[in-house]
């Protein structure tokens, strides 16, 4: 039998992902950080807590012991952005390659989540797999593709043929920053269309919002360093395109509840599960500035989340000078 393949976060993505590479053939070690999700997918073979309702293979076992991931051939990260520093320090010896699923910036440093692994765990190969994945969609089987990329290209190809089903189909770049970007900032962009969605201001207002959200991806995609054409892909217009227009969407969600009126805060408290948006928002924002990107929509969701009022929000967002399209 060859070498397992390690998952880390058993929330609903991290379960969804052991699904898919036990689907592809592999035994899989899944490091849970809850005792009730381990003890459920090894006894009823069910996350009840992150993705109720699906039936998860017997060659998933689940974990709290770290040791249990020596002998991966390769790791999928998928635990919130935020955390993902404090987890990889208990990986900081391994070689094997990271595999990095989660979306977000980290706060504080604003470093892209590729850097944050390189730091904590400085001799394995680092990937980021991004795109339009509903967790629950994907565990059951549905259709979908992603971008797998790695700055080496065999690698990133390696590992595309690794994880790859005839529903779960990876594509392969090189583009490591692109990949990243476009997962972080759509967060921030579905809890703007939800709010557009719970204001009840229209299918257009959405739509347009869409359009100048990736107009925003865009700018500061490029500025970081990022490809037009990734960015114009599955890991970026591709997720965003789902996100904006979902309740599925827990960011979508978010945002939808602010329109309608409820608190930030009231909405954020006491979450189990995580709507990544509203973590990177303030760091993007702080990003864009460092970068000298003009982000008006990812200020306005900043504004919101601290607080401030839907209608004055938006009527700022409007009566922004007029400009060019380009
Ligand atoms: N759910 C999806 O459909 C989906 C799809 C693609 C990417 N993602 C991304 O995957 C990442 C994980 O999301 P999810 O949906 O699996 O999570 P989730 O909302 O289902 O579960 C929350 C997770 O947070 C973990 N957690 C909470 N506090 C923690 C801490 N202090 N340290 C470590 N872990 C902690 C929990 O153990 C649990 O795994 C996020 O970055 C998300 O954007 C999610
Ligand atoms: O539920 P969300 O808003 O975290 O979105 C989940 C995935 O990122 C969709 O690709």
């Amino acid at each position: 039998m060859s070498a397992p393949i390690g998952v880390v976060g058993g929330g609903a993505w991290g379960t969804a992902l052991a699904q898919v590479a036990a689907g592809a053939g592999h035994a899989v070690r899944l490091w849970a950080r809850e005792a009730d999700v381990v003890a459920g997918i090894n006894d009823i073979r069910e996350n009840a807590a992150f993705l109720p309702g699906i039936e998860l293979s017997r060659a998933i076992e689940a974990t709290q012991d770290w040791s249990a991931l020596a002998d991966a051939r390769a790791i999928l990260i998928v635990t919130p952005a935020q955390h993902m520093r404090a987890v990889l320090g208990h990986l900081r010896d391994h070689t094997a390659p990271l595999i990095l699923c989660s979306k977000g910036i980290e706060a504080g440093t604003l470093l892209p989540l590729h850097e944050v692994a390189r730091q904590a765990v400085p001799g394995a190969p680092i990937a980021v797999l991004s795109g339009p994945t509903f967790a629950h969609e994907v565990a059951a089987g549905l259709p979908t593709a992603v971008t797998l990329a790695a700055e080496d290209a065999d690698l990133a190809a390696d590992l595309a043929a690794l994880v790859a089903q005839p529903t779960f189909r990876p594509y392969a770049s090189t583009d490591v920053i692109g990949a990243e970007i476009g997962g972080a900032v759509k967060n921030v962009l579905a809890i703007a269309c939800g709010v557009v969605d719970g204001a009840g201001l229209g299918q257009n207002a959405r739509a347009a919002l869409i359009a100048r959200g990736f107009a925003e991806m865009t700018r500061f995609g490029l500025a970081r360093g990022a490809r037009a054409e990734t960015l114009a892909g599955l890991s970026g217009l591709g997720d965003l395109v789902l996100t904006s227009s979902s309740t599925s969407s827990r960011n979508f969600s978010l945002g939808r509840g602010i329109g309608a009126g409820t608190p930030a805060a009231a909405l954020l408290e006491n979450r189990r599960t995580v709507a990544e948006g509203a973590h990177t928002a303030p760091v993007l924002r702080e990003a864009a500035a460092q970068a000298s990107v003009d982000m008006p929509i990812t200020e306005a969701v900043c504004a919101l989340l601290e607080g401030a009022p839907v209608t004055a929000t938006i009527d700022r967002l409007l009566s922004r000078p007029l400009r060019t399209e380009a």
